[in-house]
């Protein structure tokens, strides 16, 4: 078997969600021991790795990027190597993502190029976020990037294509948690309680308002509420209920005039509910915004120089911490053609295995050219 593709196999099977990636450190230390050493630095950092491959005649820092979290999802795939990890899977592809990391590493090490190439291994993608601690660390500052690159893996498109675009590709995202208060009772004496299933089911509905009502149509921002608990038994009116969403929008400016939205509508479910409201942003997501001279040189070396498919794709709603990353450090993400029929964030998420070579491809060969480069 494609040694590449047994590690994706066995990483995928141990997932773990934000800052508990101990297995998964566990494992790639003991593959980087497993390489010649002559070459390679590591550190940890929480339970993420920066690993630098050295140069021949170091004049700058190519950093490579990759997430190792998985998400709170039970597998429903039926394959063989499924999750090992009772409601927790690897559906957003960090499995591929890191296999790929691998592969580009070994590359390295067996073909140095003249500029150290630093592979960072960052934890809690998902959330609540790697990226930004990361980028201030000691041990990431020591070994700073001079441009830096990362991929994220597309359902949507067929292997060997690759989507990408300069400027923004990814939105800002915030979380939110709205935990909602008020008085509870028997379910036949409605008139003596505020009924926090109500109230919660009426501002979820509100909220939609705000991307239909305050948002400019030529502008894009999504609320999603992804989960609602509340109430404790059948016939008993519920004293609390909790929402807990994402927001996502095309740029900061909104982001805020969402949020001053959002808290005027749970004001009024305050006042019209007779209850108390709390909010709770959680984590944020700067947006991902590709810096466009490197785009456009690796739109033009991918086009030249190799036969993969470059489509220049629209701006997604997705978010990615790397987007702190990238208002840091020149560089680019792009997506990486896995056609699966369940996307990301599915239980039954199948992306073709096949794909992980053409991704190691192509950034051995970008990063030797880059890295080559006077
Ligand atoms: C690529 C991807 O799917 N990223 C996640 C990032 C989540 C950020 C945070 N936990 C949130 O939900 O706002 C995404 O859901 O887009």
């Amino acid at each position: 078997m494609n040694p590449l593709i047994k590690i994706r196999r066995d990483l995928h099977q141990i997932p773990e969600i934000g800052f508990q990636e101990f297995k998964t450190q566990a494992y790639l230390l003991s593959y980087l021991k497993s390489l010649p050493q002559q070459r390679i630095s590591i550190k940890k950092w929480k339970t993420g790795l920066l690993v630098k491959v050295s140069g021949l005649n170091p004049r700058k820092t190519i950093g490579y990027r990759t997430d190792i979290d998985g998400l709170p999802i039970s597998e429903q795939t039926g394959l063989p190597f499924s999750s090992v990890h009772e409601a927790r899977m690897h559906a957003c592809g960090h499995d591929f993502h890191m296999s790929i990391a691998l592969g580009v590493l070994t590359f390295f090490v067996e073909n140095p190029i003249v500029d150290d190439v630093v592979f960072v291994f960052q934890p809690a993608e998902e959330g609540p976020g790697g990226a930004e601690a990361m980028l201030e660390s000691a041990e990431m500052r020591e070994w700073m990037p001079d441009m830096i690159f990362a991929l994220h893996i597309a359902p949507e498109y067929p292997v060997g294509t690759i989507a990408v675009k300069e400027g923004l590709l990814f939105a800002n995202t915030s979380e939110l948690f709205i935990d909602l208060k008020g008085k509870g009772g028997h379910a036949a004496y409605p008139h003596q309680t505020n009924d926090m299933v109500i109230a919660a089911c009426s501002l979820v509905n509100q909220l939609q308002t705000v991307i239909s009502r305050n948002v400019d149509p030529l502008d894009s921002a999504v609320i999603t509420i992804g989960k609602i608990t509340g109430g404790t038994v059948q016939n008993i009116i519920a004293e609390k209920a909790r929402l807990e969403g994402t927001i996502r929008t095309l740029s900061p400016e909104s982001m805020g005039k969402v949020k001053h939205r959002i808290e005027a509508l749970v004001k009024g479910i305050e006042t019209g509910y007779e209850c108390e409201a709390v909010i709770d942003y959680g984590s944020m997501y700067h947006q991902v915004f590709n810096t466009e001279s490197i785009t456009k040189d690796f739109i033009n070396y991918l086009q030249q120089g190799t036969d993969v498919k470059v489509i220049e794709c629209r701006e997604a709603m997705t978010g990615e911490d790397f987007g702190y990353m990238l208002k840091e450090i020149p560089g680019l993400m792009f997506w990486l053609g896995v056609e699966s029929p369940f996307g990301l964030h599915h239980a039954k998420l199948t992306p073709n295995e096949a794909a992980i070579d053409v991704a190691v491809k192509v950034m051995t060969s970008y990063i030797s050219f880059k890295g080559n480069q006077a």
